[in-house]
């Protein structure tokens, strides 16, 4: 595991956004995994301004997100359809068709959760694999508990993370109790994976990450058996990590 760190989110989002158009100038045809959350929102601002700049092409480009929540409809602010149009697709050349995010609407969850994941294998799985980290450890939605050869699947939020998704809701009533989620077997598929962190308040989430052994526990540990991830985190993230850094 290869661990940069940086002096602050803005420098990790410069150095995450770097990996990611050098990817996708290499592989025109990438598939890429994609979060959502705050962290990542610096990375996709620094993306779109490249893509104006630099007309780095994404019109063959294939995004899978990670989650999404259950009964919000796409234009729903709060919808992670929403968040990527408005933070990402919406400002790049990617086709429409090529962009996918799971249909939190759909009247068979379940169903929506195969086609989700055999969507993915038909694309011959992701390359790169872009993740933010829950302050309990979680990965795209899969919360602490979570099997480590779950594939995409239904989740029910934990409080604490309703809780902390609540600062974009009116209210903690108006978070959904669901969420599908692609599983922690589906993201270790990936060929690489870039973890992003940032902030003090992450700063014992990374403790745990890089000390613990691999437990359903601490979902975001499972990556320990990756062959090929690297971490980008800034300062406050790794103050308390003791941990080797190096590019
Ligand atoms: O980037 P943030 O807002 O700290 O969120 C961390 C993680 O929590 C989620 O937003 C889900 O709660 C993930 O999508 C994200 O990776």
């Amino acid at each position: 595991m290869e661990i940069v760190e940086t002096k602050d989110y803005e420098e990790m989002s410069i150095l995450a956004a770097e990996k990611v158009i050098d990817r996708v100038l290499k592989q025109p045809q990438i598939t890429l995994g994609l979060p959502t959350g705050h962290t990542p929102v610096g990375l996709y601002k620094r993306l779109v301004e490249d893509h104006r700049k630099n007309e780095t092409p994404y019109q063959d480009v294939i995004t899978f997100n990670l989650d999404e929540y259950t009964d919000l409809s796409p234009d729903h602010p709060n919808s992670y359809h929403y968040y990527m149009n408005h933070h990402f697709f919406q400002h790049i050349d990617i086709q429409e068709k090529h962009a996918h995010l799971p249909d939190g609407t759909a009247r068979n969850l379940d169903l929506e959760c195969e086609r989700y994941e055999e969507l993915i294998l038909k694309h011959g799985g992701v390359d790169l694999q872009i993740l933010g980290i829950g302050q309990n450890g979680h990965i795209g939605f899969n919360e602490p508990g979570t099997p480590l050869n779950s594939r995409t699947h239904v989740v029910k939020l934990s409080e604490s993370t309703r809780k902390a998704n609540s600062r974009y809701f009116h209210s903690l009533q108006d978070v959904p109790y669901h969420a599908i989620t692609m599983g922690l077997a589906t993201i270790m598929n990936s060929k690489e994976i870039l973890l992003l962190a940032s902030g003090a308040h992450k700063s014992a989430t990374m403790f745990r990450f890089f000390h613990e052994a691999v437990t359903p526990d601490f979902p975001a540990t499972i990556l320990k058996h990756h062959p090929n991830v690297t971490v980008i985190a800034d300062r406050p993230a790794l103050k308390e990590a003791n941990v080797t850094r190096g590019m």
